[in-house]
């Protein structure tokens, strides 16, 4: 116990009261400085205390402080004045005690007050463990941020008052900002950032830049007199201050996990709102807050990361993902060594690239080794083929959009640039981007953020971009077909492929390999190429480059008979492939029904193109019996889901049987 009174004999008589009564004295006090001193060398239990002392400073300035640092406290005086002992109770002491006081009067004052404190506090305790559950029922709530903080936020009014509510939320460097302003008992009014620029004629930019104005490190209350410290430190303070009339503050900023920061400010129209029995029950809130909040987003990156994983299984189902390093891309040339040397140059920057080269050259193989060498490799690696996006999709498709941000948009959707986010995004044949979305390619490329069609907000990305096209992009830019601007933002790093026939050199190389891949698929053996087949294929000028090298040496594997070195069946013809490049991905066989006369025009390219295509399907059914699906089905072998497989069939007229004996003499199916 702690003794404050400048009576002499007043404070011996209480001294002996309490010695006798088994209540250990630490100390008499005559005045409010001495009894400091005191307390600074051992915190009481309680304080028994006269209102008027030697100094200047009475028992009802202690009193505050007492509160302050929640030391309980009885008063014992003989003043009854009205207004004093209103000043007593706005201090909440546990007890009063009337000079001139008994024995009796001392000892059951105190008995009963201790009791009842310590009932108060139990009762303080439970009902801080109700509010601990209810705010854990508001934050971890279904629904938006905005929706859970402002459940939280009305649980805590009853505890902590406020006329307006400004909540920070820091993440990763970018900032959310929930504003909610009291209108009624319970309700409240959600203050956008479009609100406040209304409200205050400030800019979104000043806005977002006050937002991410330092906060103090620990709880502060800021009242009357403090008030103006806080709205020199926070402009976002000073406005909302203004704007709403706002004289006193309580800011509690606190950590949750690593980096995500938060900050709540509790502000209020009266200057002494705020007292330290709030700031007392913030800081204890604040640990179970932090649990809870840390459980809520961890929850919430697990929804992510699975969500994320979803859609990454999703696409790689459509994509087959070739995993391109050097050693897959086969060939010596000083041309391609070259390639290889730029790639690895540029590979572990963020700078984005443009793969130039003819069809086929192997710039999708490129831009896979690119990534996979690149830091971003255990990220996903997004492709999107520009040329055969629908023209009123491609934007969705890239940005992604909101739920009915066009018919047909029922759910929200996220689009490539989102999914491809900290890995990279491989824009295959950019230059057949319509004029309109170049722009906003552009702007993906110069600012880092994508808005989704529909969406208000920008979202940052963070998205490494490689382009490839085989067009002539200068001319195009000359043509006035593509974006000047756009055209030097991707041609930072130019990375152009060479051409088959500049590399002939590979070509011996590059047809063992496809070879024996081949071989190997069809479970076939393999007895290696003959001089001349060589030699043809060295000579010819592979305008479909080492797409249709593969092709060509896929088909001789099909029609090899597994005993003999690989023959081509069928003479590769150069003058045919000048026409386009597009009709040459599946060889013609001149043997087939056309005989050996060159095709005259288009059609006869398209027949033969069919035919070829029906007779290596047929030929692959035999080889697997018959068998379409399953491991080791003639889907698997040629590289297609089997219904694609299926579909095909039946548009070149090849009827599926039940029976899987293979034909006897016929390789038709039919
Ligand atoms: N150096 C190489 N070694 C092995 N295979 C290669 C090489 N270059 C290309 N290929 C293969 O050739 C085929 C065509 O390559 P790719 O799709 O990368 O060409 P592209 O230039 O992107 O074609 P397009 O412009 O038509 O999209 C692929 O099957 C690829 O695996």
């Amino acid at each position: 116990m702690l003794i404050v009174e400048d009576e002499y004999i007043i404070a011996n008589d209480l001294e002996l009261i309490l010695d006798e009564a088994g209540y250990p004295v630490i100390g008499v006090a005559d005045s409010v400085d001495e009894a400091l001193a005191i307390m600074a060398q051992q915190k009481p239990d309680i304080v028994l205390l006269d209102i008027y002392l030697k100094g200047k400073e009475t028992g009802i300035d202690l009193a505050k402080q007492l509160e302050e640092l929640s030391i309980p406290f009885i008063y014992i005086s003989a003043n009854d004045n009205k207004s004093v002992l209103e000043a007593v109770k706005a201090t909440q002491p546990i007890g009063y005690i009337v000079k001139p006081f008994r024995e009796k009067d001392i000892l059951t004052t105190l008995e009963i007050s201790r009791y009842r404190h310590a009932h108060s506090v139990e009762i303080k305790l439970r009902e801080e463990k109700a509010l601990q559950i209810a705010l854990t029922d508001a934050l971890s709530a279904p629904g938006s941020w905005e929706q859970r903080l402002l459940n939280a936020a009305m649980v805590l009014q009853s505890q902590v008052p406020f006329d307006f509510l400004s909540i920070q939320y820091q993440k990763k460097g970018t900032t959310q900002c929930f504003n909610y302003y009291r209108v009624g008992f319970e309700e409240y009014q959600t203050i956008s950032l479009t609100d406040l620029q209304q409200m205050t004629n400030t800019t979104v930019e000043q806005l977002l830049q006050f937002q991410d104005e330092q906060v103090p490190v620990g709880p502060v209350r800021y009242t009357e007199d403090t008030f103006s410290i806080f709205c020199k430190q926070n402009r976002l303070g000073q406005m909302l201050a203004k704007a709403f009339r706002l004289e006193s503050a309580l800011v509690m900023p606190f950590t949750v996990g690593v980096a995500d920061k938060f900050s709540i400010s509790f502000l209020s129209r009266k200057p002494d709102t705020y007292h330290s029995r709030h700031l007392r029950l913030l800081e204890r809130l604040e640990q179970p807050i932090v649990l809870m909040l840390e459980r809520v987003l961890a929850f919430e990156e697990v929804a992510r990361l699975s969500e994320q994983l979803k859609r990454e299984n999703n696409y790689l189902q459509e994509e087959v993902k070739t995993l391109a390093n050097f050693e897959e891309i086969i060939g010596r040339s000083q041309r391609l060594l070259r390639v290889f040397d730029q790639v690895t140059q540029v590979a572990n920057t963020d700078t984005t690239v443009l793969i130039l080269g003819e069809s086929g050259t192997g710039k999708e193989l490129i831009a896979r080794a690119l990534h996979n060498l690149s830091s971003r490799k255990d990220k996903i690696l997004v492709k999107i083929n520009c040329a055969t996006l629908p023209a009123n999709l491609i934007e969705s498709e890239l940005f992604g959009h909101e739920k009915g941000a066009f018919t047909g948009a029922f759910e929200k959707r996220i689009g490539k640039f989102e999914l491809a986010q900290g890995g990279t995004i491989f824009l295959d044949e950019v230059g057949e981007m319509p004029l309109e979305l170049q722009a906003k390619l552009l702007r993906v490329l110069q600012e880092k953020e994508i808005e989704r069609v529909g969406g208000k907000t920008l979202i940052k990305t963070d998205v490494r971009i490689v382009a490839a096209t085989n067009r002539h992009l200068e001319k195009e830019v000359a043509e006035g077909r593509f974006r000047m601007d756009l055209y030097f933002r991707l041609a930072t790093f130019p990375i152009t492929l060479p051409t088959l026939r500049e590399r002939p050199g590979d070509i011996p190389l590059l047809a063992q390999f496809f070879a024996q891949r081949s071989a190997r698929k069809l479970g076939k053996p393999f007895h290696g190429i003959s001089e001349a087949v060589l030699n043809e294929l060295i000579n010819y000028s592979w305008p479909g480059n080492i797409r249709e090298l593969e092709n060509v040496i896929e088909q001789a594997v099909i029609i090899n008979d597994g005993q003999s070195p690989l023959t081509l069946g069928r003479p590769l013809i150069n003058s045919l492939f000048s026409m386009t490049m597009s009709e040459i991905m599946i060889q013609p066989d001149t043997s087939f029904k056309l005989g050996n006369s060159t095709p005259k025009d288009l059609q006869d390219v398209k027949q033969i193109q069919q035919e070829t295509e029906r007779e290596y399907i047929l030929a692959i059914l035999k080889q697997t019996n018959g068998r379409i699906r399953g491991s080791g089905g003639a889907a698997e072998l040629m590289n297609l889901k089997p219904t694609t497989l299926e579909y095909r069939m039946e548009k070149l007229g090849i009827r599926k049987v039940l029976s899987v004996q293979p034909p006897s003499n016929s390789s038709d199916m039919n």
